[in-house]
């Protein structure tokens, strides 16, 4: 397993740390070795960024600007930048952000009183070391020792300190080192109201394991938070970089990997985490790729679609459309009688099932005789309305593997979440939104400030695969033995979906991944493969497609439909 997929709270990543310091590692050398390589990446990243460093020496006349900035620093003899590594100087473009045009750049650092200020303050010494006109931002009398020490000697250099904001103002880019993962309680007047003014001043900001004030497991902002754009997490990914409401804060996120070894993760995780984060080689090991040269349409799994209502008529073809892309043998949607037409036309290859309807053009029941035994798995309620009660809960009666989204889960909550669930003897997996979540878990609605622990409760309670979208897709499941050895089973686990677009975030997105997912289960299950598995292949893909039709069309140009279009292009990127 890469240390990509590991995902810790605190406390895991406490007792991680308390293993690599009882073996021996000394803990001021880890914190040198983790500051070096923060530096190091953020000089990198200034870099990329076209804050091209200059080499050539800057102009003798300075502007008023210039000459407030370096009146903060020290005497330019005692500064021994390393020039020609080139990282002397940062060229600054504006980039809609207060940066000036700089060739003095001065770098904020803040500094807290735990271990993430000594990791700032490291880095401040470095910068400064490299030549960057650092300042220190510190307003606390009290720090850990060892952050103490790496204080003492900041301002034996020379290095600026200050206990007021005013002089950030001046800053090019702050790096933030006031709390990580030891934040354990509310941030408070007179420091909240600083962490407010930094926020205002819209620079550039790099976090320092996690942007402080965010609470390391739930993502809460305790209090206030800094606003980084840019948040460099240490060692193992945090809960919160896949908790939706820390996002904002954090803006991109990278892991600084430190090589914390294996065997201390293991120890503390298991060898099967509970909570994993997806990545592309695990999401796509559950791909039905390559094909067995020998498959034939029934080996590629049948699944039905249950879908579509006058009202929503374009739900059914999103789903199908989502399930052509999975490769699913064969495709069959059952949808109000007066809709045949237009998904046969949509839809050539797929069998469309006419269904007796409403007064108002909702399924009003499945077609009479139909056998629901000879799909693989059903995928049921993309643009139902609430009319078609009967029809959900006959596919929820049935032995079949099921996948309920949308208006199936607003019926499946009318007739009780848990006891209907908790009866199925099939697979159920339920895909909702957070407003069919509380619809469907009242009794979680005090849990819903933590995404992922809710989530985990509902799969408990309900024996579901639980699919929670969102901006970070969080799965839960109880595992049977489908992945562990026995001694490991039941347990609950948690895959996390890293990366995703805003662009995704529009009608009809969610009636794709529905008919990806149940084409992609249908599979698995007529391969008797474990169809558990493919829920992250499913979330990984429509996430991938979005993105991908995000950087070719902007934000703004991934409509439902375009989106079933760059599902196979963004499996062709891998
Ligand atoms: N885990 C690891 O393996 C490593 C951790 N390092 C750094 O160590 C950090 C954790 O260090 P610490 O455990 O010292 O914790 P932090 O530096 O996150 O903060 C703890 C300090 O903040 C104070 N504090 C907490 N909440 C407060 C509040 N609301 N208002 C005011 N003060 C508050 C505490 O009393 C304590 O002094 C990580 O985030 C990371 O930056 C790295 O130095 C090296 C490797
Ligand atoms: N901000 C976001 N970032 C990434 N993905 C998002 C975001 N908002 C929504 N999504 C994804 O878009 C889809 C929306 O589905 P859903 O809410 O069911 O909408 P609909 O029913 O209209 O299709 C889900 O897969 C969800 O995870
Ligand atoms: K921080």
């Amino acid at each position: 397993m890469t240390i990509e997929k590991f995902i810790v709270s605190a406390d895991q990543m406490r007792q991680i740390e308390t293993r690599i310091f009882a073996a021996g590692m000394p803990s001021a050398a880890l914190m040198e070795k983790v500051a070096g390589l923060l530096a190091r990446r953020i000089q990198a990243l200034l870099k990329s960024e076209g804050r091209s460093p200059r080499e050539e020496e800057p102009p003798k006349g300075r502007s008023p600007r210039e000459q407030v900035k370096s009146s903060l620093l020290p005497p330019r003899g005692e500064r021994r930048g390393n020039r020609e590594e080139g990282f002397s100087y940062l060229g600054y473009e504006s980039q809609g952000k207060d940066i000036v045009n700089s060739q003095f750049p001065v770098i904020g650092v803040l500094v807290g009183p735990g271990h993430n200020g000594g990791d700032a303050l490291v880095v401040a010494r470095e910068l400064h070391f490299q030549g960057f006109s650092v300042i220190i931002y510190c307003p606390f009398s009290k720090l850990k020792e060892l952050t103490k020490s790496h204080s003492d000697y900041a301002r034996s250099l020379n290095i600026p300190f200050f206990d007021t904001i005013e002089p950030l103002k001046n800053c090019d880019l702050l790096i933030d080192g006031l709390f990580g993962f030891g934040l354990e309680r509310e941030i408070v007047h007179p420091l909240s109201t600083a962490i407010d003014e930094i926020n205002k001043l819209n620079k550039i900001v790099f976090s320092i394991d996690i942007p402080s004030g965010i609470h390391t497991d739930t993502g809460a902002v305790l209090g206030t938070a800094i606003r980084a754009t840019h948040t460099l997490c240490l060692g193992l990914w945090k809960l919160a970089f896949f908790q939706d409401k820390a996002l904002e804060y954090i803006g991109t996120s990278e892991l600084i990997d430190f090589d914390i070894p294996l065997a201390d993760i293991v120890a503390i995780l298991g060898d099967f985490p509970a909570i994993q984060r997806i990545t592309p080689a695990s999401a796509m090991q559950y791909l039905p790729l390559p094909r067995s040269p020998i498959a034939h349409k029934y080996t590629n799994g049948h699944l039905l679609i249950i879908a579509g209502s006058a009202r929503y008529s374009g739900a059914a073809i999103l789903s199908a459309l989502g399930a052509r892309a999975s490769g699913v043998g064969m495709l069959s949607i059952a949808v109000p009688i007066s809709m045949k037409p237009m998904l046969s036309s949509q839809l050539p290859e797929a069998l469309v099932i006419g269904c007796p309807e409403t007064s108002s053009g909702a399924i009003k029941d499945l077609p009479l005789g139909i056998d629901l035994g000879v799909y693989d798995a059903i995928a049921a309620g993309p643009g139902l309305t609430l009319e078609a009660a009967i029809t959900v809960e006959s596919v929820l009666e049935s032995d079949r593997p099921l996948v309920l989204d949308a208006d199936g889960l607003n019926i499946l909550a009318q007739l009780g979440t848990v006891p209907i669930l908790s009866e199925r003897s099939a697979l159920t997996i339920i895909t909702p939104h957070p407003g069919e979540f509380q619809r469907l878990f009242p009794e979680l609605a005090d849990k819903m400030g933590d995404r992922i622990t809710a989530t985990q409760e509902a799969a408990q309670l309900t024996g579901a695969v639980v699919l929670l979208k969102g901006a970070r897709v969080c799965i839960c499941f109880d595992d049977e033995g489908d992945f562990l050895e026995d001694s490991y089973a039941s347990r609950t686990i948690t895959y996390l979906n890293p990366e995703s677009t805003p662009a995704l975030a529009r009608g009809g997105s969610g009636d794709v991944l529905t008919g990806l997912l149940g084409g992609l289960m249908a599979g698995a299950i007529a391969r008797k493969s474990c169809p558990k598995s493919v829920v992250e292949t499913a979330v990984w893909w429509h996430a991938r497609a979005g993105m991908m039709a995000a950087k070719e069309r902007t934000e703004l140009g991934v409509d439902a439909f375009t989106l079933t279009e760059y599902l196979i292009p963004a499996l062709r990127e891998f």
